[in-house]
């Protein structure tokens, strides 16, 4: 009754043990890196998205350090299960030959087995303490390096999506889908999907995949290599041969575990790989249910008035009931699925049992060898089915990739379709040949030319659908399918829509937007809302609220006029601005703006003659890109305010 390694030594082994297998992860880590993201289009999908975080100048330190401190945690974690399966089989032998000395009556030998006990307890307690304190450490640590990567993500691709209006223009570049059914969709599907749920999915997997999660040295790639090396190690010396079909098999025990897990993996393969595909079908589902209902949401008042609530709660219904659909078909799924592991699992439990049990009834080996054996199979068999049980994370990792390079890919090439050629120029407006087409190449406006000075005003009209917005959105740079050059002043050129966008914030962003507030100041705010009849707001500057759902159009419409106001832009572009406001009050407002900002050029579109008598000029769209320009009469307010220029 020996104990099984010498525990005087044992802290140097293990310290020595750590840093060379330190140094071969660090190494197979940083090779499978390379190769994986030159050799695999998912590989090279992953560095795209995440390899900013281990090479940009403010990240690269930190997450280096953490690499290396998660993979030492890592290492003393599988070091600890491999030291403890030692000291749980000089516990049993100790057990063993107490119980032999006291059949044969030997007090010496009990002593010393009471003895070997008791020392191997407290190692125990030593062991358990360090491992409960790793744990800790690693959990801590590993959702520092999650955090910090998703954050790192976010950032990066929020940045990509909001640069060069890609999030407005990528609805015009097409995205191939993945899957058998594979076709060309324009737009990119669920952006907020792509950058909440799948950089998460990719930063947990990042960490989980890599270095195992949540103190189990067998869930992750690198401490389930390391795992199966040791324990193959000591299953190795633990073995014996073995009489198969009358064949004596040398160190069997281990061919075993392999054959074993092998055939189990097969089968669990076979019977879980179409939950890969309804796991992908259960998240797109769950978002189609979700943003069903936040349009719902959105579009309560107008539901409400035309009593949409039946037709709606059917949608939702037929909605949810695919999901059911896709829950039982995954439910049904894992019951075949769970049922093998399940299966599996108790074989396992005994499997190692009864491969030893005959040379432990010969008496070659003791309880200690026995139970060790159980232990080492147990982390073998465990670390080996973690790239089966992986498989689905795996799948899911890929797919979060497919997503997140499809949106990045989407911006890059929404970013270089056409946009006008812009020019800057101190004073005043210049169209020259400016054409605007749909889509499908129905030319809206053909080789427009037209300058503006200072003071000028223009008003655009046309029948519905003549293309008066297409051809804003396409000075603003929005609208793709424009050629021709627009030149202005830089630096400020302001675009409001009919409604003017709110967003969520206290009143006093919203109105200032998309100036900061504090560039404005709450003096100026407050005089502007009061000079676009919105003096009832002035004391709710501090109020935080749906303001797009509290302020009537009329309200939001004088809000993009105190806009105006506060912003004081060279040039402003007003599509159907006062569509909301009766037409005293947009007389006020125009006559305002005219008033305070005399050199600002305005282009505005409107079906309304009453708007003609603020604008200089007037640009009808007469139907297929033909156009006609031509000097209005100046109002009595706006004698000299602008000077004609056809
Ligand atoms: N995203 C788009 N995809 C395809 N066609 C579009 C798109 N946006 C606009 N169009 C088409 O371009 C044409 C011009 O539309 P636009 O909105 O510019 O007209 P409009 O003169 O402003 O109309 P209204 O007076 O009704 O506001 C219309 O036929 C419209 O259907």
């Amino acid at each position: 009754m020996e104990y099984s390694i010498d525990w005087g030594n044992e802290l140097l082994t293990s310290i020595r043990w750590i840093l060379t297998m330190f140094g071969y992860s660090m190494v197979g880590l940083l090779l499978a890196g390379f190769v994986l993201s030159r050799v695999t289009l998912w590989g090279r999908q992953y560095w795209r998205a995440a390899g900013g975080f281990f090479t940009d100048r403010d990240t690269r330190v930190g997450a280096w350090v953490l690499v290396v401190v998660l993979m030492l945690l890592m290492l003393i974690g599988v070091r600890l299960t491999v030291v403890l399966s030692y000291q749980g089989r000089d516990m049993f032998n100790a057990l063993q030959g107490a119980a032999e000395a006291m059949s044969n009556k030997d007090g010496a030998t009990l002593d010393k087995a009471e003895e070997m006990f008791w020392n191997s307890l407290w190692l125990f307690g030593l062991l358990a303490t360090i491992h409960v304190v790793r744990t800790l450490i690693e959990l801590y640590l590993g959702s520092m390096f999650e955090i910090r990567l998703r954050a790192f993500m976010v950032e990066r691709v929020t940045g990509d999506w909001l640069s060069g209006l890609a999030f407005y223009r990528n609805r015009f570049v097409h995205t191939g889908i993945e899957g058998k059914d594979a076709r060309i969709q324009p737009g990119v599907d669920n952006p907020d999907q792509r950058i909440e749920i799948d950089i998460a999915n990719v930063a947990s997997s990042s960490r989980q995949l890599v270095f195992g999660y949540g103190g189990s040295s067998t869930n992750g790639v690198i401490p389930a290599i390391i795992t199966i090396c040791s324990f193959t190690l000591i299953l190795w010396d633990l073995s014996g041969p073995m009489d198969i079909f009358g064949t004596e098999v040398p160190r069997a025990m281990v061919w075993l575990v392999y054959l074993f897990v092998l055939v189990s993996t097969v089968v669990a393969f076979w019977l879980g790989h179409p939950l890969i595909k309804l796991y992908f079908l259960r998240e797109r589902l769950a978002a189609n249910f979700r943003y069903s209902l936040v349009r719902l949401r959105d579009g309560a008042e107008k539901v409400a008035l035309y009593r949409g609530a039946d037709t709606e709660q059917r949608g939702l219904l037929d909605r949810f009931g695919a999901i059911v659909v896709n829950f039982w078909q995954v439910v049904f799924r894992s019951l075949k699925f769970n049922g093998w592991n399940f299966v599996v699992g108790q074989a396992s439990a005994v499997f190692a049992y009864i491969i030893q049990a005959p040379r432990f009834f010969a008496s070659e080996i003791g309880l200690g060898e026995m139970t060790q054996t159980a232990s080492a199979f147990g982390n073998v068999h465990d670390s080996l089915s973690f790239f089966r049980e992986s498989y689905d994370a795996f799948a899911d990792l890929r797919a979060s990739l497919y997503r997140l390079d499809g949106l990045e890919q989407a911006n890059h090439d929404s970013r270089e379709l056409p946009q006008i050629v812009t020019i800057e120029q101190e004073h005043g407006v210049t169209l020259n040949k400016v054409t605007a087409s749909t889509p499908d190449g129905v030319e809206l406006v053909r080789d427009l030319t037209l300058s503006l000075h200072p003071g000028d005003a223009l008003v655009i009209k046309g029948r519905s659908g003549s293309g008066k917005t297409t051809l804003l959105r396409g000075l603003a740079g929005l609208w793709p399918f424009v050629e021709g050059e627009f030149a202005r002043p830089g630096a400020s050129t302001l675009f409001l829509s009919q409604i003017p966008y709110i967003p969520l914030s206290d009143l006093r962003t919203a109105v200032s937007y998309p100036a900061p507030p504090e560039t404005v100041g709450d003096d100026a705010i407050r005089a502007a809302l009061e000079r676009v009849f919105l003096a009832h707001l002035v004391g709710r500057l501090d109020e935080e609220a749906d303001w797009a759902a509290v302020l009537s159009p009329g309200e939001q419409q004088r809000v993009a006029f105190a806009r105006i106001l506060l912003n004081r832009p060279d040039v402003a572009f007003l599509d159907e601005a006062t569509s909301a406001i009766d037409e005293g009050l947009e007389f006020e407002l125009y006559a305002l703006i005219r008033r305070e900002l005399p050199d600002t050029v305005l282009v505005s579109v409107s079906h309304r003659s009453t708007t003609d008598q603020h604008h200089t000029q007037l640009l009808e769209l007469t139907g297929g890109g033909a156009w006609a320009l031509r000097p209005l009469d100046p109002p009595p307010t706006m004698a000299g305010a602008g000077k004609h220029s056809l």
